[in-house]
């Protein structure tokens, strides 16, 4: 993160690789990734995109080390994948309603601290300045002590960004970030999730081609759990992503997708 004083500086880390190596992973005789290999590096701002079903969350999950492959490797600086070094954002609905936008952001740091001191942070903090900067950060300083039962749908989203800054991990996973959000709010949540990196490899599971489009650098096409695409935005196709959600099942924003103009911009009416 740019402006925490407690995030270790991305200058003196090394630039790490997170690398998927020929794997396939299988619930039952269902196939939900098949020998995908990639290999994304800290800085990168990367969109995974595809039809439902295509195998985005499993390959989140996978880089989070909540699921292992039954062949290849997923590794991080070639090491296996340890919870320190990867987070992940999960989504607004997963915050405590009742508690403070300031308790459930401290809640995320609750694993590096002792079992009782972990209950007890989020309630009756010793050291609440790291989340208040994370709070600042993704623009909800004003909002540190509300419930966030009373906040906007893409407050809570943004909540739960700063839930996952809280790490302070090398890669920042996040799985629909703008899911159940409407288009202003999921911009302005792609665009803080942007802004509060510095030097993290992002790697962001997107159903809205046209946001993955203009926030992303890396744009990773996925169908039936093989990768179709790997490559820049500009260089990403009509072509490529007819036959992307050709290949599974619909999705609404493919749905009310747009030509794309000569020079590549994606339109603006590629979503609502
Ligand atoms: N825990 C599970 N048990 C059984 N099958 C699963 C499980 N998780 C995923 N799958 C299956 O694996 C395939 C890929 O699922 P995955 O959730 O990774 O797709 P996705 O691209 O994230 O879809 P969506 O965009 O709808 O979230 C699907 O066929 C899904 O039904």
């Amino acid at each position: 993160m740019r402006d925490t004083p407690t995030a270790q500086s991305q200058g003196t880390r090394p630039r790490r690789r997170l690398v998927f190596d020929g794997v396939t992973k299988r619930f039952g005789e269902e196939f939900a990734l098949r020998e995908v290999s990639l290999s994304l590096e800290a800085g990168e701002r990367v969109a995974v995109i595809g039809p439902s079903g295509a195998g985005k969350t499993t390959l989140l999950r996978l880089a989070a080390g909540a699921l292992r492959p039954d062949t290849g490797t997923v590794t991080f600086g070639g090491a296996t994948i340890t919870g320190s070094a990867v987070t992940l954002a999960y989504q607004g609905e997963t915050l405590v309603d009742r508690r403070t936008a300031l308790s459930n952001v401290l809640s995320g740091r609750v694993g590096a601290l002792s079992w009782v001191r972990g209950f007890l942070e989020p309630i009756v903090p010793r050291n609440p300045e790291p989340a208040l900067e994370r709070l600042a950060a993704v623009g909800l300083a004003e909002r540190a002590n509300v419930p966030v039962h009373s906040l906007s749908a893409g407050e809570r989203q943004r909540v739960a960004v700063a839930r996952a800054l809280m790490q302070d991990a090398e890669v920042v996973l996040a799985d629909e970030p703008t899911a159940n959000l409407d288009p202003s709010s999921r911009r302005n949540v792609i665009d803080v999730l942007g802004a509060v990196l510095d030097g993290e490899l992002l790697v962001t599971a997107l159903h809205e081609v046209e946001l993955a489009l203009e926030h992303f650098d890396r744009i990773v096409g996925i169908a039936d759990g093989r990768i179709r695409f790997d490559t820049t935005p500009k260089a990403v196709s009509d072509d490529q992503l007819d036959a992307l959600f050709a290949a599974g099942a619909s999705t609404p924003d493919t749905a009310a997708r747009q030509p794309k103009a000569e020079n590549d911009t994606p339109s603006p009416a590629w979503y609502v």
